[in-house]
């Protein structure tokens, strides 16, 4: 792991590797078209056909904890396996585990998944803010001591989320600006960025951060963003890279990175999970679909 901080970890693998996270989830219906039972021994060659084809190209890996959980201990223990062997291929490990709890139980999921003593320590994991953004403080903590990362969910790829996220507050913030705004005051200064980052789904109707912060300026407390239904939000001052899953099977586009995130999107990690994963069992189909999803997320992003 060296030196460096996961942000600037993170800027090195988006410019060596390109922008792309691949998404490790050995769901039922996947394990099924490749041929495979839907047990641990399917969800092993699964997960093993993809680390050996994909963690020595693609800068990250994304497995999902409750595709391997759902197999109990020997679920954990193939994922402590994809950890381990991912790390040793070069690719930055992105654990999506989406943990929010209070404060004392946020730091035993910190030592679980950012200590380096833990069989289950990745570079990166997702945190919940929805018992408020303080409550992950100790994770944050223990992710800036042995330079790891954490990924806060601000607007989620799915429909549902926006009743909570896009709820305008009394400052007229919606609850996602002000998840973005405390993750962009832990990371100011940071060069060549903040190792907090946000969660930023592809599939999200959004102004871009221009316009985001017009509509801010235009009236105060109940906004323009309330009236219009928008979910103007604005990670200019974010510092911090933004994982943007929703890409593929959900809709999301290489198109929608600037769309969605604007100016930002420089730092997006594309994440892409059952679209690569289709194109398997075949080394290389996974490889060519990996290498076009790459591309084009390059391209869109001005990489
Ligand atoms: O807002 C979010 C946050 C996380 N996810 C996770 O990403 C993958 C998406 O899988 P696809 O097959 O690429 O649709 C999955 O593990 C989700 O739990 C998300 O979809 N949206």
């Amino acid at each position: 792991m060296g030196d460096l901080t996961f942000g600037a970890r993170t800027a090195k693998a988006l410019t060596k590797r390109g922008p792309l996270c691949v998404g490790i989830d050995p769901h039922s219906q996947l394990l099924r078209t490749w041929g495979l039972d839907d047990d641990v021994k399917g969800a092993e060659r699964f997960c093993m056909t993809i680390v050996d084809a994909l963690a020595g190209e693609v800068a990250f890996i994304k497995p999902q904890s409750a595709f391997f959980e759902r197999f109990g201990s020997a679920g954990i223990g193939l994922l402590e396996r994809v950890i381990s062997e991912s790390r040793h291929a070069g690719a930055q490990i992105l654990l999506d585990v989406k943990r929010g709890d209070i404060g004392s139980t946020m730091q035993a999921y910190a030592q679980a998944y950012l200590d380096p003593a833990s069989p289950l320590a990745v570079d990166a994991v997702t945190a919940s803010p929805y018992l408020g953004v303080g409550s992950l403080q100790p994770m944050f903590d223990l992710a800036s001591a042995h330079r790891r990362g954490v990924f806060v969910l601000a607007l989620t790829s799915n429909a549902e989320g926006g009743q909570v996220q896009k709820a305008v507050r009394k400052d007229g913030r919606t609850v996602a600006q002000s998840v973005i705004d405390e993750v962009a005051a832990a990371n100011a200064d940071a060069e060549p960025m903040g190792s907090l980052g946000v969660v930023v789904g592809a599939t999200i109707s959004a102004c871009r951060g221009d316009d985001a912060a017009r509509s801010r300026q235009m009236t105060h407390g109940i906004t323009h963003t309330a009236r219009s239904g928008e979910s103007a939000h604005d990670l200019d001052a974010l510092n911090g890279p933004i994982l943007v899953p929703g890409m593929g099977t959900q809709g999301g586009k290489p198109a929608d990175l600037r769309r969605v995130l604007g100016r930002a999107a420089t730092w997006a990690i594309p994440s892409y999970s059952r679209d690569i994963a289709r194109h398997g069992p075949s080394a290389g189909g996974l490889r060519q679909a990996a290498k076009q999803a790459m591309e084009a997320c390059a391209e869109a992003v001005g990489r």
